[in-house]
């Protein structure tokens, strides 16, 4: 099948080394000149590839080569400033702990805003509503304003509804690492149920069992650069080789 859900072309995203992404307003008209400006440096450069629906991408590199970047390119909640993205369907991200969840709603208002701002209708929210709640183990807690939570249980609030919609593809950005071990059992668990239902996921790890358990292909990530991207066994051995196991 070549049912392609992901296009990435020519991906570069710059930053500034001091200040953020934010953009002067002569930058806006400086055109697409190829160069990082003085303080500025390529986060990610020059990366293509293509996903098939179905497929499990684990995402390897030591931290700060732009693993999370790419994630935030799929999910749309970053603009690149060299070539394009196109994601056919919905993103369901987990990258940010508190992505997306507004800090003063409820868990309840913030499980109802996320399912509606991703196409759930009002009667899909009412049904799924308890098991939400239930998978989060948040029944205490459904009146609390979010940013009362401690940061494990922002997470299974997340995940509990992030895994719930019906969106076709699915980012993960480590996140998961927050939660304790049973919760993270019953994650796993979710995301293989996912990936039978054809799914699409990416997978940002730096657990090397998890993304041979869910991943079978991976996409290594240097420097900004895509050095490999081909099956997470050989992605792993590259990265191993390349940095001691
Ligand atoms: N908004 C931003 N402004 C400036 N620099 C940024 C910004 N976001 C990320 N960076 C930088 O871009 C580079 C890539 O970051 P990214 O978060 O994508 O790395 P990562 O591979 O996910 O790392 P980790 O494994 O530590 O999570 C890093 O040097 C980071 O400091």
């Amino acid at each position: 099948m070549t049912d392609k859900i992901i296009t990435a072309n020519g991906l570069g995203v710059r930053f500034r080394r001091n200040r953020g992404s934010s953009r002067s307003f002569k930058d806006l008209f400086a055109g697409g000149a190829r160069r990082a400006r003085p303080g500025e440096f390529w986060a990610l450069r020059d990366v293509s590839f293509d996903v098939r629906r179905g497929e499990a991408i684990g995402v390897v590199g030591r931290n700060g080569q732009g693993k999370s970047t790419l994630l935030k390119l799929v999910a749309g909640v970053l603009f690149p400033d060299e070539g394009t993205v196109s994601v056919h369907g919905g993103v369901a991200p987990l990258i940010e702990i508190t992505g997306g969840f507004v800090g003063d709603l409820t868990v309840r208002d913030n499980v109802q805003l996320t399912a509606g701002l991703h196409g759930l209708s009002k009667r899909e929210i009412a049904a799924r509503f308890d098991s939400i709640i239930d998978f989060a183990g948040a029944a205490d807690v459904i009146d609390t304003p979010f940013k009362h939570l401690s940061s494990g249980m922002k997470v299974r609030v997340a995940f509990a509804v992030v895994s719930q919609l019906d969106e076709p593809v699915l980012l993960v950005d480590e996140v998961l690492a927050v939660g304790d071990k049973a919760f993270r059992a019953k994650c796993y668990d979710r995301i293989e149920e996912l990936l039978k239902e054809e799914k699409t996921l990416f997978l940002v790890s730096h657990n090397e069992r998890d993304l041979r358990r869910f991943c079978t292909r991976g996409l290594y990530l240097n420097a900004g650069k895509l050095v490999l991207d081909g099956t997470i066994d050989e992605v792993l051995e590259r990265y191993d080789a390349d940095h001691g196991a």
